[in-house]
């Protein structure tokens, strides 16, 4: 079976320490007959000694561009700026599919090139995404509003272990009666990780999903201190929380949305219109005596970079075998760009 050469390459984003092929995956494709090229990166989470350890090629960062012609780019963010024309395959999150902005530009790159891409978010099967980062988007999301909420967020939030965020889950909840939490869109992806990461902090956690919405109980909704939402929404509806809602006393004081819907028509928390960074991370709405507090930050992944790697790359390593032939979900992908790009 034909193995296409794997081109790691560094991410161009200085914030940016995710990989998408952790050293013990790239193992087991090498063993599985693949080569695998690893740039070098001043941010990867990873050292470059773990990839030579396990029989990785290397190579200096942003090399790609000369990369041998067969050589199948593989990353998690955008491409730098440079060169104007694509020639290989690339595997990464281009966002270029829904008019965004900068999404021209990235096409035409490629049809000038004649290069290809398949975009990550477009890899389904039966429809549905089959590599993503929603569960530690969700654990560090629900992780970052119960730090809020215990006084313990004063400032910037960066790059973090697990072991770290645990550790201080665990710490701010001594001594303290446990929080009410809600989670909606708790059966998906990050609404699972938002519930581990409230369970861990020792919060009390209702779950709702799509049938506890239908009809609203929002009296019980502003009945929590902390409130994550995970929702997956494309269409306008009843929101979660009004403005009505932002004056009234209520004990809902916290939100960490996940979705980061800010700007769209289906943004459930409609108050808010704006995402939250990670030198600000947090903000505020509401009175001086019933203030609530939102965290929007729309790059939770990146905060925990080793466990977000480790979960992508287990995801998409499988996938990998299919890729010479554009088989499965590739071709769904595929599929995508075809349409874009003639
Ligand atoms: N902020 C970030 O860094 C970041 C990172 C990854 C994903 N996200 C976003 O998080 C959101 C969730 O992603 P996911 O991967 O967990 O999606 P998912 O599809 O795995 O889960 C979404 C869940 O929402 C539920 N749902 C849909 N409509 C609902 C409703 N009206 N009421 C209650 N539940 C409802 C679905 O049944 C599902 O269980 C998406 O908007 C995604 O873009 C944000």
């Amino acid at each position: 079976m034909s193995r296409p050469h794997l081109w790691i390459r560094a991410e161009a984003r200085p914030t940016e320490q995710r990989v998408p092929i952790v050293p013990a995956d790239a193992a087991r494709l090498i063993a599985d007959g693949f080569r695998v090229t690893v740039e070098e990166s001043p941010t990867r989470v990873f050292g470059l000694e773990e990839y030579v350890a396990v029989g990785c090629d290397t190579a200096p960062t942003g090399s790609w561009v000369d990369a041998p012609q067969g050589a199948v780019v593989v990353g998690i963010k955008e491409l730098p700026e440079d060169p104007a024309d694509l020639q290989h395959t690339h595997v990464f999150f281009a966002h270029a599919y829904k008019g965004q902005e900068g999404a021209e530009e990235v096409l035409e790159r490629f049809r000038r090139g004649g290069g290809e891409l398949l975009d990550v978010e477009y890899l389904t099967v039966d429809g549905k995404r089959v590599v993503a980062f929603g569960f530690w988007a969700g654990y560090v999301g629900a992780a970052l509003a119960v730090l809020r909420h215990r006084g313990e967020l004063p400032g910037e939030v960066g790059p973090m272990s697990r072991a770290d965020l645990d550790a201080r889950l665990r710490s701010t909840r001594e001594g303290r009666a446990a929080e009410r939490a809600l989670v909606i869109g708790a059966r998906g992806r990050s609404g699972t990780g938002a519930t581990e990461a409230l369970t861990v902090a020792g919060c009390a956690v209702t779950r709702w999903d799509r049938v506890d919405t239908v009809r609203l109980d929002r009296p019980a909704l502003l009945d929590h201190d902390i409130l994550v939402n995970c929702v997956v929404s494309a269409q306008p509806r009843e929101p979660f929380v009004t403005e009505a809602d932002l004056e009234a006393p209520r004990r809902l004081r916290t939100v960490g949305d996940v979705t980061c819907d800010v700007t769209s028509e289906a943004n459930l928390l409609p108050f808010n219109t704006a995402i939250t960074t990670w030198q600000k991370p947090v903000r505020r709405f509401g009175s001086q005596e019933h203030p609530l507090e939102v965290i929007a930050i729309d790059n939770l992944p990146s905060l925990l970079p080793r466990e977000s790697s480790e979960s992508f790359s287990a995801e998409l390593g499988p996938l990998l075998p299919d890729l010479a032939d554009r088989a499965g979900p590739w071709a769904a992908s595929l599929a995508w760009f075809r349409r874009h790009v003639h």
